[in-house]
């Protein structure tokens, strides 16, 4: 862990490194957004954002309430299909696939680009049913089930200590043990990707730091995209940073926008925007 102050001025963040340090120079894209603008009906939320996300990376979207992390990271997953009156101009390639093209299937999107919410939101079921759900759907045998449910609930961090009650509720676990069976859930369809909306903000510390930590190790296997209101959480956890903020347009309408995009390290210390310094410093935001 290394600690590093913010600019000159406060507050210090404080910036864990990873145990084994990845190679960001090589930015491996499986995402590609260009030009996006993203509509709820006639209103223009998000505004012209182009975004890498690299590979096996955690990237972060930071900014202030409104300002459209929620918004751009739906889209990953066409989450926002499911809104009324939601729609995208611009372009997000999947590897090199147009992740909106005509012939794409937003079930199979889904699949390969899982979701964790803010909240925890096990099915009514036992914990053993939450993960072989989707596995099941997708046409897995009972035979290697209980290997698949096992695997999922021991890369979640979860296996030991819910390997004696898999039958009970889920509804049963701690809203920390909640939320890494929702993330053993959506570990258990093998995405590639793993969306994360604001995952610990229902959690105390304890729980955090477990979700945090689980982090670093799901992304040995799996791209990561997390949207955080906690800048030390982005500090510590991310490779990259994305920094969004609202602007008002000469018509007065608020619109999202991406500021800046870079090392989570750069970020924090040396932003190459006012707006990003401005916000990490606490002077805004
Ligand atoms: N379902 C929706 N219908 C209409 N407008 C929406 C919808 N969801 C979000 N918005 C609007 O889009 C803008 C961006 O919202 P979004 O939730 O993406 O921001 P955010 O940065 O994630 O905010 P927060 O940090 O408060 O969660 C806001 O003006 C919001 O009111």
């Amino acid at each position: 862990m290394t600690e590093v102050g913010a600019m000159s001025s406060q507050p210090h963040v404080t910036i864990h490194q990873p145990e084994v340090p990845r190679n960001l120079a090589a930015l491996d894209p499986v995402f590609t957004v260009q030009g996006l603008d993203v509509f709820y009906g006639d209103y223009k939320a998000v505004r012209d954002v182009d975004l890498t996300i690299g590979r096996k990376e955690i990237t972060a979207m930071i900014g202030p309430s409104g300002c459209g992390k929620s918004t751009v990271l739906r889209c990953f997953n066409r989450m926002n299909d499911l809104i009324p009156g939601a729609r995208i101009d611009g372009k997000i390639l999947y590897h090199d696939e147009d992740l909106y093209g005509d012939h794409v299937d937003p079930i199979e999107v889904r699949r390969r680009i899982g979701m964790v919410f803010q909240k925890p939101n096990p099915f009514p079921k036992s914990i053993y049913d939450n993960i072989a759900y989707g596995p099941r759907v997708n046409g897995h045998k009972r035979g290697d089930l209980d290997s698949v449910v096992e695997r999922a609930l021991t890369q979640a961090a979860l296996w030991d200590e819910v390997k004696d009650k898999l039958k009970a509720s889920a509804l049963s676990l701690s809203g920390g043990q909640q939320q890494r069976l929702c993330i053993a859930r959506a570990i258990a369809v093998q995405p590639e990707v793993i969306l994360m909306d604001e995952p610990c903000s229902a959690l105390d510390p304890i729980a955090t730091t477990k979700i945090e930590d689980l982090m670093q190790e799901l992304a040995k296997d799996y791209t990561i995209v997390i949207v955080t209101h906690n800048m030390q959480q982005a500090a510590r956890v991310s490779d990259r940073t994305a920094f969004f903020t609202a602007e008002v347009d000469e018509a007065g309408v608020r619109h999202g926008r991406l500021v800046e995009f870079d090392e989570t390290n750069r970020i924090f210390t040396n932003p190459a925007d006012k707006r990003t310094e401005d916000y990490i410093t606490g002077r805004f935001g």
